[in-house]
């Protein structure tokens, strides 16, 4: 497992990581959540084969569609891309930009008649791969039954389609994200709620949908995302303990130091899911030896820390 004193491994304060983790051991996974982002996050950038796509990516280099399609969408990321991940704009100054490339990008999908039944296809040619690790993450999550939250401003119609042909639809997942809205024919005429883009992951439906009330006593949450944007998901959940995992897959020099004061664990440039999973088993195995042992859940924790120095461990 990943090392957390790996050098593509920040933390701003891992003590205070420690004790996050110790109060997940001592919640159990009963009180567990995860949310995370999708593209980029679960998704890895680039493997060992090149640059990877997101969910936009997969649909603007579809051969369903003419060149021109293509042409314009790229030259739409091109345009955008670059605001979004411009180290020296606000945030709140990149939004009107971000809501016309979604906007724009949505009409475009429309204008050239985008087909339910394409999906399938465009995702198996796709490059949307997902991290390194993933697998055993949603199995494990699953198998504890621990809701995960995949929450994406990209479209969920693909996120649905890679998960079901890259993994599994799992019963403890739930997306959030822009989904299509298909007439009669499977002919696309528009998206489903409002518009998410990347910087709006705070005031959207499901903060309204009853979803975090209905998980309200899991108030241990991992948040994981790749953009500054993702760590206003959890915005709405009640939440005691929240570990908030960050991958930094661009213009690392200009964000590093932003990454760090705003998230708890920051990973650069790694296309696993290692660090997470390193300490989702560490937390799960001192659960359960918890519980093989009945033992009080305060003298685990102190055991686990005392024996290997931290429930997060040296080595991984
Ligand atoms: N190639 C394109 N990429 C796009 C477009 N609109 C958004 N995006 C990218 O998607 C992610 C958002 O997904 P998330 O799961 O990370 O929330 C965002 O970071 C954009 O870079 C598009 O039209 N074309
Ligand atoms: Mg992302």
């Amino acid at each position: 497992m990943s090392n957390l004193k790996a050098s593509n491994v920040h933390m701003e304060d891992a003590e205070k990581v420690q004790r996050i983790i110790n109060e997940f051991v001592k919640g159990g996974t009963e009180k567990l959540q995860v949310i995370s982002d999708f593209d980029m996050t679960l998704t890895t950038p680039n493997d060992e084969y090149g640059p990877c796509q997101s969910c936009y990516n997969a649909l603007d280099s579809s051969k369903f569609f003419p060149s021109i399609y293509q042409q314009k969408a790229e030259k739409l990321k091109d345009h955008y891309y670059a605001i979004e991940i411009d180290p020296y704009l606000a945030i709140k100054e990149k939004i009107p930009y971000m809501v016309e490339w979604w906007t724009k990008a949505h009409d475009l999908l429309i204008e050239f008649n985008l087909r339910k039944e394409w999906l399938p296809q465009i995702v198996k040619e796709s490059r949307i791969i997902f991290r390194k690790g993933c697998d055993w993450l949603f199995q494990q999550l699953n198998r504890l039954q621990v809701p995960l939250l995949v929450f994406s401003a990209g479209i969920g119609d693909v996120i649905e389609e890679t998960f079901k042909s890259r993994s599994k639809l799992y019963d403890n997942l739930k997306i959030v994200s822009n989904f299509i809205h298909f007439n009669d024919e499977g002919l696309i005429d528009g998206f489903e709620g409002e518009l998410m883009h990347v910087f709006n992951k705070n005031e959207n439906v499901i903060h309204r949908s009853g979803y975090f009330e209905e998980i309200e006593h899991r108030h241990n949450i991992i948040l994981m995302g790749d953009s500054l944007g993702d760590l206003q998901m959890a915005d709405g959940a009640i939440c005691e303990n929240i570990l908030k995992i960050g991958f930094l897959n661009d213009k690392v020099d200009e964000f590093l130091e932003r990454y760090k004061k705003s998230f708890d664990i920051v990973i650069v440039n790694d296309p696993t899911m290692s660090v997470p999973n390193s300490i989702i088993a560490q937390v799960c195995e001192a659960i359960e030896t918890k519980m093989a042992d009945g033992v009080k859940v305060n003298d685990v924790t102190n055991a686990n820390a005392t024996s290997n120095g931290s429930v997060i461990g040296d080595a991984a």
